[in-house]
């Protein structure tokens, strides 16, 4: 037992391509919050692979940094950045225009922008709730919307890639509204596969497990810290976290002319994380407890 390897094998790294030079070559990919974290590390991965890229999202002195850095990255096309709150649905129209007018309409969209913090449910105020929810569901449908109606006017195919979360399926004690929006957008990639598939709208989801990066908000963070203090890559099977360029790979993959048949699917990039069970139940501990409050926001 002593010679057996320890969790799964370390990936490549970084500069690594999975799939052929150019394959996105001549293509637009628009990438939401593809200024921090993963969506940067997919954009990162699409650029390498010859795509002109435009990028989304809220805060545009992050934007315009990260188009610097996906500009430099070798064997990338042009890269483009729009500031844009996507759940303003002018506004996605708007970012939807000056992406065609620049470089073309996408043919790629992945929907990576999201909003999560960890809180008891009863503590959510009513704005808490939408805020998380907007952002991570409605702002969602408003960008696939307008690249389905776009791509249906003019009779062209695209691929559309949801960035998701395991608790789409198991639910997310902490997370309630975080977990209610993602189990709508994987519903979306269900449904919008059967109804676009005809005119060559191809859409799916994509979900990261543990992915730990430098963006990452103090919240989020936090709870990791709270979940395996100093000992992260222990509590996942794999026996270590992901690193943001293979969860790049699998995007570039899933949009790719070789996935053309894949539509409608959630991809999960976790190391079996999410089906981890112990042969012995931990003891319950309520979740305002796991997290230290008092009732109500107290
Ligand atoms: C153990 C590890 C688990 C890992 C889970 C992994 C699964 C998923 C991960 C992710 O999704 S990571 C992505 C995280 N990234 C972000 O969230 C970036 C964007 N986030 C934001 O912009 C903010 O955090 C925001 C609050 C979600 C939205 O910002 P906005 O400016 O629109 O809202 P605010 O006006 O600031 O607040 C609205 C509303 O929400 C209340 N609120 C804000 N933070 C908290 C909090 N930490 N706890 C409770 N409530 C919060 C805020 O008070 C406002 O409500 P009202 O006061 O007006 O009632
Ligand atoms: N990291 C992880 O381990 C995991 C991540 N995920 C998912 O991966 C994706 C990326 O998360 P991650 O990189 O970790 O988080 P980040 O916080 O780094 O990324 C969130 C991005 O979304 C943008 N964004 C937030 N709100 C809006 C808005 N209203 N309009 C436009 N853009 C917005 C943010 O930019 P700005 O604030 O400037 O608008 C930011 O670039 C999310 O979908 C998340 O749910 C899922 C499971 C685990």
């Amino acid at each position: 037992m002593e010679n057996l390897p320890r969790g799964l094998p370390a990936p490549p790294p970084p500069g690594a391509a999975a799939l052929p030079p150019g394959t996105y070559a001549g293509q637009v990919v628009l990438v939401t919050g593809g200024g921090t974290g993963l969506g940067k590390a997919i954009a990162t991965e699409f650029a390498r692979l010859g795509a002109d890229l435009v990028i989304a999202s809220r805060r545009a002195e992050q934007l315009e940094a990260a188009r610097r850095e996906l500009a430099a990255v070798p064997g990338a096309g042009r890269v483009a950045a729009a500031a844009c709150d996507i759940r303003d649905p002018e506004r996605v129209a708007e970012v939807f225009d000056a992406a065609e007018a620049a470089l073309g309409l996408p043919d790629v969209l992945v929907n990576n922008a999201a909003a999560n913090f960890p809180s008891p449910a009863e503590d959510l105020s009513p704005n808490a709730w939408r805020a998380v929810v907007d952002i991570t569901l409605t702002g969602t449908w408003f960008m696939t919307r307008e690249f389905g109606r776009r791509h249906l006017a003019a009779g062209t195919p695209g691929s559309i890639v949801n960035i998701g979360a395991s608790y789409a399926w198991t639910g997310g004690p902490g997370f309630s509204h975080s977990a209610a929006a993602k189990a709508g957008v994987k519903s979306l990639v269900e449904t919008l596969a059967v109804e676009w598939g005809p005119y060559g709208i191809q859409i799916n989801g994509l979900v990261p497990g543990l992915f730990p990066h430098a963006d990452m908000t103090e919240d989020i963070r936090g709870g990791l810290e709270r979940a395996a203090p100093g000992a992260r890559d222990a509590r996942q099977p794999a026996l270590r976290v992901g690193a943001p360029h293979e969860l790049g790979w699998a995007a570039t993959f899933l949009a790719s002319p070789y996935a053309r048949f894949v539509t409608g699917h959630t991809l999960v990039v976790d190391g079996a994380n999410w089906q981890r069970r112990s042969v012995v139940a931990p003891e319950v501990v309520p979740v305002r407890e796991q997290l230290g409050r008092g009732p109500f926001g107290g």
